[in-house]
């Protein structure tokens, strides 16, 4: 089912920008070469969702990251309200109360949930400063498990864990991975870290790219070396 999205469809560019006009100029400058935008807390919280409505409007694709985590009502009314916007996917944290009240509020629309599993800067050590017993690999596979069962459609994970997710979890969870880093380029606070032909050949559907696009001297020409490794590493 996901084997037939588009090469180009599958590079998700987070705009991790500080105003909706540093973000409208990237999207200009990015042009046809992306399809996808992802809308995170830095730009969310400078008043650009708004944006999200927008590119919608110019055939754009969206994906509002806001990691929500709260008591289930909460986050089953702010999902609701998301779902307005016209996103096609929406993050929420992988606890179980959290997942059951987002997949709840989903309801008929279209937008799709996606659970963040642990996040790609953390390794062990990092889980067991913040008191949790298991490991990245146990910790994944079990909030993935439970994303399953709640009807989560997709997973946020690192590109390290895609393949054995997708060898137990089947062909239609989505797997959607950043700490995607073209070779040779800085891994930042990330921890967990894949080139993105690595993470299609580990059974990623959608990669999310900031900084290495955003942050690049060309940013269009960025993508563009990005969609051609994806689109090589389908065949
Ligand atoms: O939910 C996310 O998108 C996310 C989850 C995660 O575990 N790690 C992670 O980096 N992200 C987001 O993916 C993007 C990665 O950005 P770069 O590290 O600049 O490529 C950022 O916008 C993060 O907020």
């Amino acid at each position: 089912m996901t084997a037939t999205i588009n090469p180009r469809d599958r590079l998700i560019v987070a705009l991790d920008l500080p105003d909706l006009r540093a973000a409208e100029a990237m999207v200009d400058r990015l042009d046809d070469t992306v399809s996808f935008y992802k809308i995170g807390y830095q730009l969310a919280y400078a008043g650009g969702l708004p944006l999200a409505r927008a590119l919608k409007a110019a055939g754009k694709k969206v994906f509002v990251d806001l990691k929500l985590h709260d008591i289930g009502n909460t986050v089953g009314r702010g999902v609701e309200s998301l779902a307005e916007l016209g996103a096609t996917f929406v993050t929420v944290h992988a606890y179980p109360q959290t997942m059951k009240a987002a997949v709840e509020a989903r309801g008929q629309s279209k937008l799709k949930i996606l659970a963040v599993t642990v996040l790609t800067s953390y390794d062990d050590a990092d889980l067991q400063e913040a008191g949790y017993q298991l490991g990245v690999r146990d910790l994944v596979e079990r909030r993935a498990r439970q994303a399953q069962a709640f009807g989560i459609n997709g997973l946020v994970c690192s590109p390290e864990e895609a393949g054995h997710l997708r060898q137990l979890l089947g062909p239609d969870i989505l797997l959607v991975t950043p700490g995607i880093r073209p070779a040779g380029s800085s891994a930042d606070d990330q921890k967990r870290i894949m080139t993105p032909a690595r993470a299609i050949a580990a059974g990623a559907n959608y990669l999310v790219v900031g900084r290495p696009v955003i942050g690049a001297d060309d940013p269009k020409a960025a993508a563009e070396a990005i969609v051609e490794e994806i689109t090589a590493a389908l065949g």
